[in-house]
């Protein structure tokens, strides 16, 4: 089956995915702005997947034309793969726009507070979980991306499926299957929540500290310091889920410490969006923990610290209150 999916947010991580997924024969529209949208329009996508020409022309327009020129249900699937800080913003403003229809939405970002976003917006039954794993992935120039990694996608009904007769359910099976048979190695879980924990278990232990000291996942991770610190702010973000109710435990973290100290090299999204000057996954990753921390009444010293430093150099207002 070919499907029409929307991808919102071509930048690293939903170009990538939407260039495997045209490659396979379905039909893919980007949203983009600024001067990466002129190089999609003028020029096409260019994706270099590990030595692997990804080059494509696909339909690429502002959130202002999306609006004007599709409907909703012009499309099977409406992807985000915004930056976390972009959800909410983004989300009010194709508010209007996504409840005409009744396309269901997956989001493939960073975090656990985007899914929440998005269903205030269309509501549960159209969520679907979802997040890019074991992917590094940039806008290295307009209109072109590199990606490395094994790039897999992993997606559930969010928060869980209602029941038996979900209708989330068979169009997962056959996202699943087209998504795999694109190249994109996909599994349908029947607990995302626990998946979007594990993956912000990584993301809290190494995004933040990649940003403050421009180290890559591996010199992070084995770093005789450092490496101590990503253990610390990792079994901090297994406590904070017990206040969602996920639960995570020791096995857990020792999975995802072993996963992201044995993975490529990878330039964190945190890092990147450092170096470009653009808003920080911040609030989204360590605040979240924090936040959960504070709920439960316990300390979170590594991330406490980690976070207050960034925020310290990011504001450039570097006065004591
Ligand atoms: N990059 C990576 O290696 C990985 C990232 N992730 C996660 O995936 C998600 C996406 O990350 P990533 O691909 O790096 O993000 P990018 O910043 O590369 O891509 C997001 C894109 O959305 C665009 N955008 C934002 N707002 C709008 C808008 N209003 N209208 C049109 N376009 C808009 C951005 O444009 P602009 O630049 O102008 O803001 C940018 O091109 C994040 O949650 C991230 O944490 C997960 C695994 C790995
Ligand atoms: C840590 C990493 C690379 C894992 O995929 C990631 O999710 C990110 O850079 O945001």
């Amino acid at each position: 089956m070919s499907f029409k999916i929307l991808m919102i947010g071509a930048g690293g991580i939903g170009a990538y995915y939407a260039a495997r997924l045209a490659k396979a024969g379905h039909s893919v529209v980007l949203t983009a702005r600024g001067e990466h949208l002129t190089a999609l329009q003028s020029a096409g996508l260019r994706v270099d997947y590990e030595g692997e020409k990804l080059d494509c022309g696909l339909p690429a327009v502002d959130h202002a034309a999306l609006v004007q020129n599709y409907q909703p249900d012009d499309f099977d699937l409406v992807a985000v793969a915004l930056k976390s800080t972009a959800t909410g913003p983004v989300m009010k403003e194709l508010g209007d726009w996504l409840r005409a229809g009744s396309v269901p939405v997956l989001s493939l970002q960073n975090g656990v507070d985007n899914e929440p976003l998005i269903a205030d917006v269309v509501g549960q039954s159209r969520v679907l979980g979802g997040l890019a794993v074991r992917i590094g992935g940039h806008i290295v120039e307009p209109g072109k991306v590199f990606a490395e990694g094994m790039a897999q996608v992993v997606m559930g009904a969010w928060p869980q499926a209602d029941n038996q007769n979900d209708t989330r359910l068979p169009l997962l099976d056959r996202l699943e299957s087209a998504f795999n048979e694109a190249g994109i190695p996909t599994t349908v879980t029947d607990n995302i929540r626990y998946e979007l924990w594990r993956k912000l278990v990584i993301n809290n232990g190494v995004n933040p500290l990649s940003a403050l000291t421009g180290l890559d996942t591996r010199s992070l991770t084995h770093h005789p310091e450092f490496g101590k610190i990503v253990y610390g702010m990792m079994a901090e973000t297994v406590e904070a889920s017990k206040a969602d109710g996920v639960n995570l435990g020791q096995k857990d973290l020792d999975e995802m410490f072993d996963l992201i100290s044995n993975f490529n090299a990878i330039k964190t999204s945190m890092l990147v969006d450092k170096e470009k000057g653009r808003p920080l996954e911040l609030d989204s990753i360590a605040g979240a923990v924090l936040r959960r921390c504070e709920r439960l009444g316990i300390p979170a010293p590594y991330t406490q610290t980690v976070n207050a430093l960034l925020q310290f150099q990011e504001s450039g207002d570097h006065s004591v209150p």
